[in-house]
């Protein structure tokens, strides 16, 4: 059996849930449905997900209900749903403003899983419509259970074997991505572009043959196609690869969906909801790579700030860093990365958790503490991730990038190789970040 999940581009409108229907129907090991919310039908709409952010800070808006119901409807009728099937639809939008919620998190996160949870409800009402069987699953039934924040959940362990014993038989299940609940029965969705988790989390918890991610791209490219024109399309690459180039921009498929399938050992596919016969990409264990390149791929993520700080002696100083990560642990602050020198420390820390009154709050804390000679908040911030299982066979790698960077003349702020021994990142400004991937690319594929 395959695991198959849709994100939101594939579910934008009714003509792309016609492609979906057809791709669930052309192979019959594909039973389970996996579903973002609908996406963006044009470069200049707004997916439902943001729509349900702006409901959630003014419940009162008819105008709001209005324009997401709008969305569903739209989807219900060109499949032509009779009205009375799709009233269970308009009511959970109404219901929601009716709601009381504990606290303003809970509020937005049930607001924002809504956005899955009602495309799941749909598309079950239109399969069945069109006489094919579906139930809806919601993760609550199948008891996909999550720790964490009510933002950035964490799936726990339990889940897998509650999604085991789920009783289905031949039918297809529908099941919404995004969001699981907690020990208190609240809902908590994944990060942003999280129903890749569902999607995983299920394909693991039913030991699924395969996890195809369907999307709007025909492979996943070695570059970013809006910063390259025609990448090479990476056929195959290993989990490891993917999870350092989806941390660092390739938001096609997201960081986190690839714990479980490693976990569960499951095989993905991503492939293109509009070419679903191109053979798209395979991410796989490293031992089972076929194919080798110097490098697979170059991302890049402007999402990324860094405290730098100096000081003579540093590396002398029992406890320094310890001092400064008990202050990050006080604001509640999570790092990234901190690579350092004799007498230097880069912090190198995730921008969406914080707001700048805390950073300023912590910064006088770590001045008060460790009394640095230059203590400095960079911004302007990208990082570059160059990723290839290859580059443990390549000598000279680290000198080609920056070769690469050099010839035109873009600065590198930061390098940190050898953690990881299949990627090496950079730090450079983000005005350049654009510029250092497209040189990259096109000296490594020349
Ligand atoms: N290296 C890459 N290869 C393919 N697509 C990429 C890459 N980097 C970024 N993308 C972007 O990811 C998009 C698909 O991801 P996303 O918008 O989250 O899709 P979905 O709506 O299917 O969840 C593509 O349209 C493309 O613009
Ligand atoms: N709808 C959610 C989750 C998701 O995965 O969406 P998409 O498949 O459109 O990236 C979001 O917008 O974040």
């Amino acid at each position: 059996m395959k695991v198959v999940k849709f994100g939101g581009s594939s579910l934008a409108n009714g003509p792309q849930l016609e492609k979906v229907i057809n791709i669930m129907q052309a192979d019959s090991a594909r039973q389970i449905l996996v579903v973002s919310a609908p996406g963006k039908r044009s470069a200049e709409d707004i997916k439902v997900t943001d729509l349900l952010i702006q409901y959630a800070g003014d419940p009162s808006s008819e105008i709001l209900q209005k324009k997401i119901y709008d969305r569903y409807w739209e989807i219900a009728e060109y499949f032509g749903l009779p009205v009375e099937k799709f009233a269970q639809i308009k009511a959970q939008i109404t219901k929601l403003a009716q709601t009381n919620f504990v606290n303003a998190a809970d509020q937005l996160a049930a607001f924002k899983a809504h956005g899955e949870k009602l495309n799941a409800m749909l598309i079950a009402l239109i399969f069945n419509h069109l006489g094919l069987p579906a139930i809806y699953a919601d993760p609550k039934a199948l008891g996909i259970l999550v720790t964490g924040t009510a933002d950035s959940a964490q799936v726990s362990e339990f889940t897998y074997q509650n999604i085991k014993r789920f009783p289905f038989d031949e039918e297809y299940l529908i099941v919404p991505g995004f969001y699981g609940y907690t020990a208190d029965d609240q809902i908590a969705t994944f990060a942003r572009g999280g129903s890749d988790i569902t999607g995983s989390i299920m394909a693991r918890g039913l030991n699924a043959e395969l996890y195809e991610n369907f999307t709007d791209v025909s492979a996943i490219y070695a570059a970013n196609p809006n910063i390259v024109a025609h990448p090479r399309a990476i056929s195959q690459m290993s989990y490891k690869e993917m999870r350092e180039l989806a941390y660092a921009g390739f938001q096609v498929f997201n960081d986190e969906a690839l714990i479980p399938a490693i976990q569960g050992k499951i095989t993905i596919n991503v492939k293109n909801t509009n070419d679903p016969s191109a053979p798209g990409t395979l991410i796989v264990p490293d031992t089972e790579l076929t194919t080798s390149h110097k490098i697979t791929g170059v991302a890049n993520s402007n999402r990324f700030a860094a405290i730098y700080l100096h000081r003579y002696l540093l590396n002398k100083e029992v406890g320094f860093t310890l001092k400064i990560l008990q202050i990050l642990l006080k604001y509640n602050i999570s790092y990234e990365h901190m690579p350092s020198g004799i007498d230097d420390l880069t912090i190198i820390l995730d921008k969406s958790q914080i707001d700048s009154q805390i950073i300023q709050l912590a910064m006088a804390e770590i001045q008060q503490a460790v009394k640095p000679d230059i203590l400095e908040w960079y911004e302007d911030y990208a990082i570059i991730m160059v990723v290839g299982e290859g580059m443990r066979n390549h000598v000279g790698v680290l000198t080609d990038i920056l070769n690469a960077l050099s010839t035109r003349n873009i600065g590198v702020k930061m390098i940190n190789q050898g953690a990881s021994r299949i990627a090496v990142m950079l730090g450079v400004a983000q005005a350049d970040a654009a510029n250092a991937v497209a040189a990259i690319y096109t000296d490594f594929t020349n």
